[in-house]
């Protein structure tokens, strides 16, 4: 095989200008590149100038440097050898030997280096001194970078052009964008230290309103929250000495009701609830509306379709959560999300997300008989309804009247079939009704769970309130109970809920039941929220109170909120002393009870002590143990009350309770004064204000004589049975 012969070998082939021949030019370096940089007439720029002339100082200096030392050396060797000789220098051996050994030092080659050099007493050649003057400069490169700087920084402009010159453009930004970080740096640490200055000087109002005059403004009443919150957060560093926590809890608590416009009762609870940085959040939460939210009707469509049509219409909505099958939540709408025909036709219902949860806890199952104690207006009876999927009965009950249309409306438009709608006092309903699968009780309550949805409860909630509400709530709650039957193949279950976030309301209310009643808390089986509360200030609740559930606002982006389940195991109903308590009072009586019931709790008498003691010691028992306790307790005072029949034919009432049962006949005195006993002991009348003092003794006698006439006709009607025992024996 030869080679390939080259035809073209010896033709120069001639190149076309191509594309690129065509446009690039011939390239054009600057003057100085081309330049030799040896001439000395090369220019050179400020800086290069700078560093020359400093090199030509330093080198001069080291050679004095070196003359120096060499005269010294030769003075010492003449002063020891005695020896003088004129003319001849050795100095510069010395001085290599100096570079020699600092070489050594920074190289680590001292064998070649003194091998080459040993007894080399040659003079240094300028080449050396121009490195011996390079190295000097290594050693001296901390010097050089700062006396660099401070060229730069003092002469800021031009040395800067000349360099920004030199620079690329990528370059000149970057170092542009390094300057201002550290500007910002610069200014935030000056800030921050301002910061801490101003911390640090935080005073405390010395005037005799611990400072509510001193603020004028609410973004003073700010400020100032957020100074108080620091010096909380580190209170041994940064408290006055004079001044304890509870004074700046005081003055944190009067600018948080002027700046979120509170009144100063429900404040303080919520500052017993809350730690601070909670409270705050809470309060910033509770400004600010919650999500327009929506329930798809599942007895009539279901939630794609339903979204589909609403997109239709312009609606922007998405599905709430995972949690929810049939919530959606709607972003913004073009038309009014109340009056689309979906709506008319029942397609869905407005419902806050937080009123899906204790349908949900509920778990209500077909065929069952269902209750909703407090119905009105039905969101979630309509709810449990579509869970029921129309089969069963769904018992739908509410005191209010003119809201038990509401349920009616509501019920026609969703196409709810199996209900009974009636309106009772729900304290009487085991009167009517009892033996339901499931109980639902959604109390009325403070509401003080939803105060973006009713800003008023900031302002017209008070101790009152609060008492009248948990009273309520602790009797509908034990009625609730009794009418669920314990033995329900399916259920047994009730739950408890309420749009309140204070504790009186919720556990409380529960620890009560719990106390009363057969029943246990079990899981709610809702996957998130908050653990309810074990701990709250002087109360002590049951420990599986952490099965309840707690929404709120700021965490949960919904409306506060609590829910509780409770299982009954017994339908027996355990008779303490205390059950006394727990009667269906018309309406005026239960006023006056509530009063009393409430002095009972605020001054945390007796019967709270007697409890807690009780509760303590059946804490770590099971719920049949406790059962048994309290049958066992129940016995006990079934016992006292024969005792008491057959000697004295007298009940013992409970000093707080007005109670409709019977009540001693035969020393009518005597009764008088008991009566009055019971219900004055509570009441400390210079503590109540005068118009409510007035109107309570009112009420209270009027009862009194209530009380009298009825004992007269029960005590006719036990003379009657006692005659009838007596003539059949
Ligand atoms: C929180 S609302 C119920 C809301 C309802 N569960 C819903 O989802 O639409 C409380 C209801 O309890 C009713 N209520 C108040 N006291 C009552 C009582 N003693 N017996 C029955 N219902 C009562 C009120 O009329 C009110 O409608």
């Amino acid at each position: 095989m030869g080679r390939k012969a080259k035809f073209t070998e010896g033709v120069i082939v001639k190149k076309g200008p191509g594309r690129k021949s065509k446009k690039q030019k011939d390239p054009i370096f600057k003057k100085e590149l081309l330049a030799d940089s040896n001439q000395p007439d090369r220019k050179l720029s400020r800086r290069q100038k700078l560093r020359l002339k400093k090199r030509q100082t330093k080198e001069q200096e080291a050679q004095s440097k070196r003359h120096n030392k060499n005269a010294q050396k030769q003075e010492k060797t003449k002063s020891e050898n005695g020896i003088v000789e004129a003319g001849v220098s050795t100095g510069f051996t010395d001085s290599n030997k100096s570079w020699l050994k600092l070489k050594k030092s920074k190289q680590k080659q001292p064998i070649i280096e003194n091998e080459d050099s040993s007894g080399d007493e040659d003079p240094v050649s300028d080449e050396e001194s121009e490195v011996a003057s390079d190295e000097d400069n290594d050693d001296n490169d901390e010097v050089n970078v700062s006396s660099l700087k401070d060229i730069s920084s003092e002469s800021d402009g031009d040395s800067d052009d000349d360099e920004d010159d030199d620079l690329l453009p990528i370059e000149k930004e970057t170092k542009i964008l390094k300057k201002k970080r550290d500007e910002d740096a610069k200014l935030a640490e000056e800030e921050m230290q301002l910061n801490i200055a101003n911390q640090e000087v935080f005073e405390f109002p010395e005037s005799e309103n611990d400072g509510k005059q001193e603020v004028s403004n609410l973004q003073d009443v700010q400020a100032r929250i957020k100074d108080v919150v620091m010096v909380l957060s580190d209170f041994n560093k940064l408290r006055q000495v004079n001044r304890s926590r509870s004074d700046y809890m005081k003055l944190l608590e009067g600018d948080l009701c002027t700046y979120y416009s509170y009144n100063e009762f429900l404040m303080e609870r919520l500052m017993q609830l809350f730690p601070l940085t909670e409270l705050l959040e809470f309060l910033e939460a509770s400004e600010v509306q919650r999500p327009l939210t929506i329930r798809t009707n599942s007895l009539k469509t279901r939630r794609r379709d339903l979204a589909q049509a609403l997109i239709n219409r312009g609606v922007n909505l998405d599905p709430i959560g995972k949690w929810t099958k049939v919530g959606l939540v709607i972003y913004s709408s073009q038309v009014p999300v109340g009056a689309t025909p979906e709506y008319l036709a029942g397609h869905y219902i407005i419902q806050g997300a937080s009123s899906f949860l204790p349908v949900m806890a509920l778990a209500p199952q077909e065929n069952e008989r269902i209750l909703d104690m407090c119905a009105a207006p039905s969101g979630k009876a309509s709810h449990i309804a579509a869970i029921m999927k129309n089969t069963g009965v769904l018992f739908v009950n509410d005191v209010n009247k003119d809201r038990v249309k509401a349920i009616v409306g509501n019920f026609h438009r969703l196409g709810v079939i199996n209900s009974v709608i009636s309106t009772v006092d729900g304290r009487k309903y085991p009167d009517v009704l009892k033996g339901f699968d499931r109980v639902l009780l959604d109390a009325p309550c403070s509401g003080s769970g939803v105060i973006a949805k009713d800003p008023s409860v900031k302002t017209s909630k008070d101790e009152q309130d609060i008492q009248r509400c948990f009273t309520l709530q602790r009797q509908l709650l034990l009625a609730a109970i009794d009418c669920l039957n314990a033995k329900s193949s399916t259920g047994g279950y009730i739950v408890y809920s309420t749009c309140s976030i204070l504790p009186e309301e919720n556990e409380a209310v529960v620890d009560y039941a719990l106390r009363k009643r057969n029943v246990k808390l079990v899981d709610t089986g809702l996957e998130f929220g908050s653990d309810g509360f074990v701990n709250y200030r002087h109360f002590r609740f049951h420990p599986t109170m952490k099965l309840t559930k707690r929404f709120y606002p700021h965490s949960h982006n919904m409306d506060g909120f609590f829910v509780a389940k409770l299982k009954k195991f017994s339908n027996q109903i355990p008779k303490s002393q205390d059950d006394e308590v727990v009667e269906v009072l018309d309406t005026e009586e239960a006023d006056v009870q509530n009063e009393s019931e409430t002095k009972e709790t605020i001054e945390d008498g007796s019967n709270l002590g007697k409890n807690k003691r009780k509760r303590e010691n059946n804490k770590n028992k099971s719920p049949t143990e406790e059962a048994k306790t309290q049958n066992n307790t129940r016995q006990i005072s079934l016992n006292k009350k024969k005792k008491n029949k057959s000697n004295t034919s007298t009940i013992n009432v409970e000093p707080t309770s007005i109670s409709n049962k019977a009540t001693p006949t035969n020393k009518k005195a005597k009764e008088k004064n008991n009566t009055k006993k019971d219900l004055e002991p509570n009441l400390k009348w210079n503590e109540i204000p005068q118009e409510t003092a007035t109107k309570l003794k009112k009420k209270m006698k009027k009862i009194q004589k209530k009380k009298q006439v009825g004992e007269i006709k029960k005590g006719n009607l036990n003379r009657h049975k006692k005659g009838n025992i007596r003539k059949t024996k």
